[in-house]
Order: structure tokens, then sequence, then C-alpha cells
């Protein structure tokens, strides 16, 4: 294990951000850190890199105590994106690396790689005011990996991104992974999470509710989400006991029932009326966890 996180609290006076939150992040994985608006991502992240001291508890990389004299190992990609608009591509960049430690001819040889890589060599010597958002967000990313750190830290890696953009970062974050770096990030896009981490936490007010191996979680939830499809009504089956959530979709329905048990009353209340095109229990999404969990419908 090399990232672990020990009981840490963080309290804004009365206010608690973070409460009491332990996780172990393995070496070379690609952690998921989840949670609603103002559940304390943010929070976790600054106290990792040492830019914020917890209240209680500590953090350790490697097995030592993270602090700032560290970050040269650390990348971060902040949710508040920090480049200076009137500085060039290229002088921003060897900026940043400089202050990493990199000597200026291998900046600009990760710079160059980095920016074909994303397709955008016509910047390296473009004011950042003049790029757009998501070209903003691809020099930020840049920025964040030129020293090729050990650990990374994404906050909100894809937001901004149009989905070609979003797929190129995805491309780019899965072979820095492979490569061996240890990779933490939050987003609010369920799908870029379940595709991307082994591992994920969920925190509720600072707290997490759910934590662990994503497929793990997923067989925790199992036999609780049902799709019928038919030609008919499925109306009356909103009413029978243990079904949690009953919602019409495309040609059909979708269930949260509470467990087996209430699937095999609703698959016997469905024979009873005929045929039906589909019957299937399925495996929960991110989403329908995250929904459970949190109480909070997503985009
Ligand atoms: N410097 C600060 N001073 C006071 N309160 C703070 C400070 N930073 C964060 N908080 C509070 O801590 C809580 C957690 O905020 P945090 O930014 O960590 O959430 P988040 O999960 O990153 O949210 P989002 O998804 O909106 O980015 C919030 O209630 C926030 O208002």
């Amino acid at each position: 294990m090399t990232l672990k996180i020990n009981n840490i609290t963080k309290r804004f006076g009365q206010s608690v951000a973070v409460d009491q939150l332990s996780l172990e992040i393995p070496s070379g994985e690609m952690f998921g850190m989840l949670g609603a608006n103002g559940a304390g991502k943010t929070t976790t992240f600054r106290m990792m890199l040492g830019l914020l001291e917890p209240t209680e508890g500590e953090m350790t990389w490697k097995g030592e105590k993270i602090d700032y004299s560290r970050t040269n190992v650390i990348g971060y990609l902040p949710e508040e994106r920090g480049l200076y608009p009137k500085l060039k591509v290229r002088d921003q960049l060897i900026y940043l690396g400089r202050l990493k430690g990199m000597h200026k001819k291998d900046i600009i040889t990760e710079m160059q790689m980095w920016l074909e890589r994303f397709k955008v060599t016509d910047y390296e010597t473009k004011r950042i005011e003049e790029l757009s958002k998501g070209n903003q967000q691809k020099i930020q990313f840049i920025a964040s990996v030129i020293h090729r750190p050990e650990l990374l830290i994404l906050d909100e890696p894809f937001s901004g991104l149009d989905p070609v953009n979003a797929e190129l970062l995805k491309e780019a974050v899965i072979d820095l992974k492979k490569k061996g770096t240890t990779i933490v990030f939050s987003s609010h896009r369920m799908d870029h999470v379940e595709e991307l981490c082994e591992h994920l936490c969920i925190l509720r007010h600072g707290t997490p509710v759910v934590k662990g191996e994503l497929r793990e979680i997923k067989r925790s939830f199992r036999n609780k989400f049902i799709v019928i499809e038919g030609e008919r009504s499925f109306e009356t089956l909103k009413n029978l006991p243990g079904v949690k959530k009953f919602q019409q979709k495309q040609g059909g329905v979708r269930l949260q029932v509470e467990d087996e048990e209430v699937a095999k009353v609703i698959f016997a209340e469905v024979a009873k009326s005929g045929y039906v095109r589909r019957f299937e229990v399925e495996e929960p999404s991110l989403q329908d966890i995250f929904i459970e969990k949190v109480g909070t419908a997503y985009a």
C-alpha cells in the first residue's frame, strides 16, 4: 500500500469537512473519489498534497508523512484551474516544470510529446487566454504530469471536455497507470469512474458510505434491479411489498427491489399475466449505487 489515509478529520471552525476518513490506496491503482458537492473530496485532496493540515489523523505516502516538500513526486490537477492567462503555453509549462525541479530541456521534450498527443502542437506559442476552456484544461493536465509524478491527483479531470477530448484524456490516464502511476481522481461522471477504477469510495458529509473494490461493491448490490419489457402496463407491480422504486422506461419498466426473494415474487406475478419480451435481473450501475447511498440524483 502506498497512500495511507489514517483516520483523518478536517474541521473548518464548527463544520466538519472530512470526518474520520481511513483509506488505503494501493500502488499503481486508479482510485475513484466520489461524493455530492461539498462531500469533502477537494479537502481530502488538499490534505493529500500537504496543502492543508488535517485537524486529526495523518496521511502517509510510502510510509512517510506527506508534506509540501514531497510534492515533486505528486502531480495535481486542481478543480479550480490555475493557469496564468497572459503567459504563453510554452512559458507556462517551463515555469511550472522548473518549480518541480526539472531541467528546461526535459520540460520541452515532455511538453512536445504531450502537445502532440493531445493534438494541440499549434498552441505552444499561444497565450492561455487565447485557448478554449477545453484546451486550457489539456494544458493544465500536461502541467500536472510533466514531471512524471508517482502519485497523480485529478480533481474533476473531465469537466469541460467534449466527448472526443474526454476520450483522449482517458487514454492518457490509462497509459500513465500502465506505466505505474498511482492515480486518484474525483468525478461526477459515474460512467468514467466505472470504466477506469478498480477501487473507489463514495463520501457523504466527509464520511465514506461505500468504499472498496468496484466489483465487490456491485456484487453486494446484486439482485436488486429488474428490467421488464413487454406490450402491457406493469403498473400493478408498483405496489407489491419490497418494491423500492418503479421507473417507466422505453418499452417497459425498471424496478429496484429489496432482495432476490422480491424478484422471485415479481417474476411469478409477471408470468401470471402472460408473455413478456424481457425479464432480467440487472447488475446495478455505479449511478444506482450512488443514488441509493447519497440520495441525490446525478446528471
Ligand atoms: N477553506 C475552507 N473554509 C471553510 N470551509 C471550507 C473550506 N474548504 C472547504 N470547506 C467546506 O468543506 C466542505 C467540503 O468541501 P469540499 O470542497 O472538500 O467538497 P467537494 O466534495 O470537493 O465538493 P465539489 O464536488 O462541490 O467540488 C464544504 O462544506 C465546504 O464548504
